[in-house]
């Protein structure tokens, strides 16, 4: 059951301005919502604008018209303190390629976004950076170097760094991209798991329809708009 409503997205459009003046509908009426505990899957062919509305989901860029609320305020009367607060402790973000700092430890990476907390957060963070690769099985490799981790592995490092402040939202872009098919459903079972255990929102972009079989909302992203999909996978 979905718990309190994180994000909500109405009639969200999003435009650029090409070099030519011409202008290009990107995002034409977005609406979504978003609770805590959803896993929502947003898939759609390249350029259809999954990045343009990820970044818009994870308030690094705004609407062209709409509204986007933040727990119940509007992201555009967010002052830029309490925005780039949400994005580094409400919002985690799991990229295709991983993007872990290279030469640094896996326990290294995992304590990275802990340096700029306070309180309990930065005091204790080897033991919360620990605690995360625990829960991702990476227990025994808090001292590998990213290099020495297979892909599954260092997705596994890159969960456990989006998970470790607790975040309310976890935006997954092409989560399982880099990595082949078994271990990429095997990753998002695990980011899955991990996100309702935490209860935070999980929204996974991807292009692979198996990826969104995981998910309990569906939609596909066409001609600017959000359409609810059925399952139409079998696996
Ligand atoms: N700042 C910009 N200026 C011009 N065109 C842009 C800009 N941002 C996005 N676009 C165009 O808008 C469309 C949607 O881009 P977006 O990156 O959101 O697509 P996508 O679905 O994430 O694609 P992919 O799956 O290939 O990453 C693309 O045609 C892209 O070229």
């Amino acid at each position: 059951m979905s718990g309190a409503q994180l994000l909500e997205l109405e009639n969200v459009t999003r435009s650029v301005l090409l070099p030519d003046d011409s202008e290009l509908q990107i995002l034409t009426g977005i609406d979504l919502s978003v609770s805590e505990g959803d896993h929502i899957a947003i898939v759609g062919r390249s350029g259809t604008g999954k990045s343009t509305l990820l970044n818009i989901l994870g308030l690094l860029d705004r609407p062209t018209s709409g509204t986007l609320a933040w727990r119940g305020t509007d992201a555009a009367r967010l002052s830029s303190r309490r925005a780039a607060a949400a994005r580094g402790r409400d919002l985690g973000f799991v990229f295709q390629q991983f993007n872990l700092l290279p030469g640094r430890t896996a326990l290294e990476n995992v304590m990275a976004p802990l340096m700029y907390s306070s309180g309990r957060d930065f005091w204790q963070r080897r033991r919360l950076a620990s605690e995360a690769l625990e829960r991702v099985g990476l227990g025994s490799r808090l001292d590998s170097l990213p290099q020495t981790l297979s892909g599954g592995e260092q997705q596994r490092v890159a969960i456990a760094r989006a998970l470790v402040r607790r975040p309310r939202v976890v935006l997954a872009d092409e989560p399982t991209g880099a990595l082949d098919v078994a271990t990429g459903l095997a990753v998002m079972q695990l980011l899955d798991e991990a996100t309702v255990e935490s209860g935070a929102a999980l929204i996974t972009i991807t292009h692979d329809s198996n990826v969104a079989a995981l998910a309990r909302e569906r939609f596909r992203l066409e001609g600017g708009r959000l359409h609810p999909l059925v399952q139409e996978v079998a696996r």
